[in-house]
């Protein structure tokens, strides 16, 4: 084997090992979004050490009993990531101040703009499990939500109270972030529309957003009935029940977003049939 073969051999066993251990990242960024780490720098106005930092993780009756060690490893994966920054307090101190980076910005609960809760949604084993299920769907078929947690998506929310608000909180803060850059660069379409359904909404924060900026529209959410009735209350907006392959309301404009992807070409022409 010459040297270039070698070498190329070498990062492939390299591509391997990153591919083999890349969930550690998503778990690292759960792990940072369940104890709020961006949200208490951000409180607290600039970098912290990791004391500061531990001391304000919420729900903990005792912070000196939290394993610093162990967060300390997983804050080194995440500043690596670019996650977050380090930096020494002074020179020659041993402690490191963790800031916020444009990343973690975007790990923020009480923020209008965050992927937190797509983080929880997308982290947990309800949604991971699936993933595992890959090799089984290729041999038999099948969806591998259901593989995994025993029922179809639906009808998993349905009885699920705790997958349901998982679930449409993680589409809500996307809906929210895409909307708004749909808004920011599509001027033409939404003047001349009185009335809106956006069919399979979510708990209707897409487009919750869309009448805040154009308040003459009537705006229509729907979705399925376990959808809506957790749904928050929003100006100018109807929450509608239902089932879109049996109705869908009335409006002037169809809004579908995140919702052709989800079924097979046939079920897809039957939603646009009732549009
Ligand atoms: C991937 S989510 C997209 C949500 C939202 N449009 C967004 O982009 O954030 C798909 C949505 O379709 C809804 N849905 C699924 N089956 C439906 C049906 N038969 N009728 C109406 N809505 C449905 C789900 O409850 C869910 O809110």
């Amino acid at each position: 084997m010459d040297a270039k073969e070698a070498e190329a051999e070498l990062q492939g066993q390299a591509d391997i090992w990153k591919y083999m251990l890349s969930f550690a990242d998503s778990m690292a960024v759960k792990c940072a979004v369940e104890l709020r780490i961006a949200d208490i720098i951000n409180l607290h106005g600039g970098p912290m050490t990791l004391s500061q930092i531990v001391a304000r993780i919420p729900n903990t009756d005792d912070a000196l009993s939290l394993n610093i060690s162990y967060l300390t490893r997983i804050m080194r994966l995440l500043v690596r990531r670019k996650i977050f920054s380090a930096h020494q307090t002074s020179e020659g101190d041993e402690e490191t101040l963790y800031g916020l980076t444009h990343s973690s910005k975007w790990l923020l609960h009480d923020s209008k703009m965050s992927l937190a809760p797509m983080v929880l949604l997308e982290a947990h084993p309800w949604l991971v499990g699936p993933w595992h299920t890959l090799s089984q769907c290729v041999k038999d078929g099948g969806l591998a939500f259901e593989k995994a947690n025993g029922h179809e998506i639906w009808d998993f929310a349905s009885e699920n109270p705790g997958f349901n608000k998982l679930f449409n909180d993680g589409m809500a803060c996307t809906a929210r972030i895409t909307v708004n850059a749909i808004l920011c660069e599509y001027k033409d379409g939404f003047g001349s529309v009185r009335s809106l359904v956006d069919v399979g909404g979510g708990n209707g924060s897409g487009l919750a957003e869309i009448v805040k900026s154009y308040p003459h529209i009537k705006g229509i959410n729907f979705d399925l009935p376990h959808v809506v009735a957790t749904a928050p209350i929003y100006d100018g907006i109807t929450q509608v029940g239902g089932d879109m392959f049996q109705a869908i309301p009335n409006a002037d404009a169809v809004f579908m977003k995140w919702i052709m992807h989800d079924w097979r070409d046939e079920s897809c022409v039957k939603i646009l049939k009732n549009c």
